[in-house]
């Protein structure tokens, strides 16, 4: 079939009221974006659709990039035909004898924004319903209530749209419509998901992942990158903030009781996406954790952690069980690189038994011994931002390495 162009529909944007236009308008960009390889490809965002006309493009390598925006609720390659009707009935049989091979039920659904044009709804329906029904009496009847097809005609100004599959979207918001989140990327399972619904929810993500040499490896950091090299398809890159922690976690080891270690890394890794946020005006920090799953996940401990920001800390997996965040993340393709083994600067200096009830005041305690601000100056000093695209290579870099791992 040579569609002309894919049909969008809006999701939730639609209910934004006086934000729509910007909704709109971002999403507009975000799709030229995710289609810039298209270069015939031209995208019109209006008001009730969006409207992606492919000059003759391959509509199937379109919609695999349709699929990965956020803020598309479904989409439907469309065919465009002369405001006439022997065209219109030209389009519908060529699809029915494309996309049919045995016998099935349809309806034909009609929508009519030109209300000049001399045929309505109705009529429509009725007409080219009878005209397929005429040309392929042993493969279609009629069911207007649960049709296995359904030909959605729709007359418009510029001409009449024939569609008949619905593909569902990514849902969501539009990325960046909800502004600027520092995410706490670990390179394990849970806080690529978290990124995931975060930016699903309209934010844009900048990845910020602490590493230790030499304690953790090079593969560790590379694990890191390519998982934000996944991310990177639903938004066209990402800013990746490598924050070097070895001086932090060496002294924090060296000067804080054990019990404390975990709750005292854990509040200068706070810091620091606090300071990096600051910087780059980001509005709120994301990571991973979800409500009990280990000994820094309580809420006590949040508390404890939470107390050196002011800005909000946000956990999509909250009340995600396990067996639910590895779902996803096998849907959005991290699971298997979350897997590979690796070294991640929290599990090296975990202690055996860290407290799960922490409390502020000793946390607040214990830091008297460090020079935080020295610390933190230090290690942001160190910090190496990286700009990823889809389709980037890291891991491979490290191939051998890794295969002596596996
Ligand atoms: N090296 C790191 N760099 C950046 N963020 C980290 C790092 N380690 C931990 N975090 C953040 O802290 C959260 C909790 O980490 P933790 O290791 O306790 O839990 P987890 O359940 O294993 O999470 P994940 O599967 O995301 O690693 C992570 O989800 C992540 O947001």
């Amino acid at each position: 079939m040579q569609y002309t162009e894919i049909m969008v529909r809006y999701g939730e944007l639609s209910t934004k009221g006086r934000n729509k236009k910007s909704f709109i308008d971002r999403l507009g960009t975000n799709v030229r974006h995710a289609l810039h390889q298209f270069d015939q490809v031209k995208v019109h965002a209006q008001q009730d659709r969006l409207h992606v006309q492919l000059n003759g493009a391959d509509y199937d390598q379109v919609m695999k990039q349709l699929k990965n925006v956020f803020g598309i609720q479904t989409f439907s390659p469309s065919i465009k035909v002369a405001k006439d009707f022997a065209a219109v009935a030209k389009a519908a049989e060529e699809m029915v004898e494309e996309q049919v091979d045995h016998p099935i039920t349809f309806k034909i659904e009609t929508r009519r924004s030109d209300h000049h044009f001399p045929i309505d709804t109705f009529e429509m329906n009725d007409k080219l319903g009878g005209d397929l029904l005429h040309k392929f009496p042993d493969k279609l009847k009629v069911d207007v209530h649960h049709p296995d097809l359904t030909i959605r005609v729709e007359i418009r100004l510029n001409g009449i749209f024939l569609s008949s599959e619905t593909i569902k979207g990514a849902g969501g918001l539009p990325v960046g419509t909800a502004g600027k989140g520092m995410m706490m990327l670990s390179g394990g399972i849970d806080s690529p998901v978290a990124a995931y619904l975060g930016m699903k929810r309209g934010v844009s993500m900048e990845m910020v992942h602490f590493f230790s040499p030499p304690y953790t490896s090079p593969q560790a950091l590379a694990k890191a990158k390519q998982l934000t090299e996944k991310l990177a398809k639903y938004c066209g890159h990402i800013k990746f903030i490598q924050v070097p922690f070895t001086e932090i976690q060496e002294t924090v080891k060296e000067k804080v009781p054990e019990g404390y270690l975990m709750t005292i890394q854990r509040r200068m890794m706070l810091r620091l996406a606090t300071a990096l946020m600051e910087k780059r005006h980001g509005l709120a920090i994301f990571n991973g954790e979800s409500l009990g799953q280990v000994a820094s996940q309580t809420m006590e401990s949040m508390l404890a952690i939470e107390d050196v920001t002011n800005y909000p800390v946000l956990r999509p997996v909250l009340s995600f069980d396990k067996a639910e965040i590895i779902k996803i993340a096998e849907d959005i393709d991290t699971y298997d690189l979350s897997i590979l083994p690796y070294e991640d600067c929290c599990t090296v200096f975990t202690p055996p038994s860290p407290k799960t009830k922490p409390s502020v005041k000793k946390a607040r305690k214990y830091e008297q011994h460090l020079d935080i601000d020295g610390l933190i100056q230090r290690s942001l000093d160190g910090v190496k931002i990286t700009d990823i695209h889809p389709g980037e290579d890291f891991l491979n870099q490290n191939e051998d390495v890794f295969a002596e791992l596996l």
